[in-house]
């Protein structure tokens, strides 16, 4: 299958600037030129550009609702259009609330779809609960067919149609969970395998759990979020929300090599990657791992 790259520039779904670098970081790692070398055809989209809303008051608590809005609808008719042409779309962040549109646009074309989200945030808050009003720790509580009654319209975000069912999610790597959030992955039995679930059960036991739950037949299209401040800050630290005891460089390469194997693989969102907020050194290891661990999607074998 091609590849279909596109930027996602994009930072106001959380506070601190630098991520809208993110694209630019991960291509200058060479994203482009490793995937052609695993013999992967790629198409660059290039990277989608933002209007700016001016007055975007917060709605609320959250903040940047009308820009995060607009973006993501943007976000989601550009991850469409891909799919749609039959490429794995591989979306480079950019903050986390892209996903929001990611998975809009990917359910559009494929409403089946099962959703891997590999992070050490659930980022399912409401804005009812979210205790920062950033809108990247709530993106999926707007695309949640089960959350519609609990969430309020937000200003901008009246295009959204929830498009996924909490039983086709699964977490990987939590470790950092808000009340909120305890309380929704409770009520709603959300499959997560946090830190203690990947140190307890090892990561083989839990990929193989996970895609059972969620895909027990084996025939589902995959969504794969993935955050980088999943992985230990040691090895990502050019990161917004860092937290200790993330998984290992070996475990993030096995997550990948799993989904690889599974073939259905298509969409695929790297989050989170800010290089303003390392030097020069942990930008270069930040994305210099994300490339390691995320070639794992697409064949790279560690053998060989
Ligand atoms: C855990 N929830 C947070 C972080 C969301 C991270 C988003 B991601 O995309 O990087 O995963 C944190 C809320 N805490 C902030 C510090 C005080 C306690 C609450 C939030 O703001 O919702
Ligand atoms: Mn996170
Ligand atoms: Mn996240």
């Amino acid at each position: 299958k091609k590849v279909g790259l596109l930027g996602i520039p994009f930072s106001k779904g959380q506070p601190r600037g630098g991520t809208e670098q993110g694209p630019q970081a991960i291509r200058e790692a060479g994203i482009v030129e490793k995937l052609e070398q695993l013999g992967t055809q790629v198409c660059d989209h290039g990277d989608l550009t933002f209007d700016y809303i001016e007055n975007d008051t917060p709605d609320g608590n959250v903040k940047n609702p009308r820009t995060v809005g607009h973006a993501n609808k943007k976000i989601s008719k550009a991850v469409s259009d891909i799919i749609y042409n039959g490429q794995l779309c591989l979306n480079l962040g950019g903050d986390h609330s892209m996903a929001m549109g990611t998975i809009h646009g990917h359910a559009q074309v494929e409403p089946d779809l099962v959703v891997v989200w590999v992070d050490a945030h659930a980022d399912i808050n409401t804005p009812l609960t979210s205790p920062s009003g950033n809108i990247h720790g709530m993106p999926l509580s707007f695309i949640v067919k089960e959350l519609d009654g609990y969430v309020p319209t937000v200003k901008g975000f009246e295009w959204v149609k929830p498009c996924l069912s909490v039983k086709d999610l699964v977490y990987i790597g939590l470790r950092d969970v808000d009340p909120g959030e305890r309380w929704i992955i409770e009520k709603f039995g959300i499959k997560a395998f946090s830190m203690q679930e990947v140190d307890k059960l090892g990561i083989r036991e839990v990929m193989e759990q996970a895609l059972k739950a969620i895909d027990p037949s084996g025939t589902r299209p995959i969504h794969l979020s993935f955050d980088v401040d999943a992985l230990d800050p040691t090895i990502t630290p050019s990161t917004g929300t860092p937290v200790h005891g993330g998984l290992s460089f070996r475990e993030g390469q096995y997550i990948m090599e799993e989904l690889a194997n599974t073939g259905r693989l298509n969409c695929i969102d790297v989050a989170e990657v800010n290089p303003s907020l390392g030097n020069k050194e942990e930008n270069t290891l930040t994305t210099e791992t994300t490339l390691e661990v995320l070639n794992k999607c697409f064949g790279q074998k560690r053998g060989g």
